[in-house]
């Protein structure tokens, strides 16, 4: 599955919708067993969520496009199929947490990419599900530091905390994703899914048990004058780097 959302593959509300579509289509034809999520967009895996879906919002949209968001993290963390990030790309924020939701990643080599949540950079905080499932992957102590610090891991840094799985040259990202696949394949079906539900289902339910909540958390947030400054704030920053 290449994104493709230029500039930058943000996760926009469109683009959410269509990804939710594309990846129930999948999951619900038996003839597929897995997936590989890459990019389409050069030097891009994604900028993550799409600030201009969060900045300037009335509440109602705000929640619209959080259920959203909450609806591609479910899919993709519980999917029955193997999932492989194919990572040729920056994956901030929104972006690493799709990597953290795959089984497998693999990050193309490139000093220019990097991945890890950033959101404290923004002014704004991590929900708590991303934090789970950074702890899940890095550990307590790991995740402590990078989530307050809004920790952009580069490849070699990236591998050595374990927020990826293998670092390969630029080239090799697609045909190692593709051995990995193979890899997971070779286990029956059922063993491996019953398997992935027992280890991610708690983390997940943390969530499911309390959508809503978390929904009228985001919007609250989101909608505080502070928060709405700090966006502009780094909307006008991401503007001016442009010159
Ligand atoms: C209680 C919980 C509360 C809140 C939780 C909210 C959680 C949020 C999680 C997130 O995912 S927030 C998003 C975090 N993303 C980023 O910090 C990435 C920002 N983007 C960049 O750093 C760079 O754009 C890039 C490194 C990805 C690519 O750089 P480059 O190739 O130089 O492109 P440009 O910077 O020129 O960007 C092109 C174009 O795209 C716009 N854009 C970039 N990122 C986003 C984004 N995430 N959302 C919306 N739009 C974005 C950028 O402004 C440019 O727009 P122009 O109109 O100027 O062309």
């Amino acid at each position: 599955m290449k994104m493709r959302n230029p500039p930058v593959n943000s996760l926009s509300l469109e683009f959410l919708t269509e990804l939710l579509i594309s990846l129930e289509k999948l999951e619900n034809d038996k003839t597929f067993r897995g997936i590989i999520i890459t990019s389409d967009c050069p030097g891009i895996f994604s900028a993550g969520l799409d600030l201009l879906e969060m900045y300037g919002r009335d509440p109602a949209h705000c929640a619209e496009y959080w259920k959203a968001v909450q609806e591609l993290w479910l899919r993709v963390y519980l999917s029955n199929l193997v999932v492989i990030g194919a990572i040729n790309g920056i994956s901030p924020a929104g972006g690493c947490l799709l990597s953290l939701s795959c089984d497998y990643r693999v990050l193309a080599n490139n000093p220019k990419y990097a991945i890890g949540l950033n959101e404290t950079l923004l002014g704004i905080i991590a929900p708590f599900w991303f934090k789970d499932v950074l702890v899940n992957t890095i550990g307590h102590r790991a995740a402590e530091r990078a989530l307050q610090l809004g920790f952009l891991f580069p490849p070699s840094d990236a591998l050595q905390v374990g927020i990826v799985d293998q670092v390969v040259p630029e080239d090799q990202v697609q045909s190692t994703a593709r051995s990995v696949m193979a890899q997971w394949l070779a286990i029956p079906d059922h063993a491996r899914q019953l398997t992935k539900n027992l280890v991610r289902k708690p983390t997940a339910d943390r969530l499911l048990q309390q959508r809503d909540a978390d929904i009228q958390n985001f919007v609250r947030f989101i909608s505080r004058d502070s928060i709405q400054k700090s966006l502009h704030v780094y909307l006008e920053k991401l503007k001016q780097k442009k010159g």
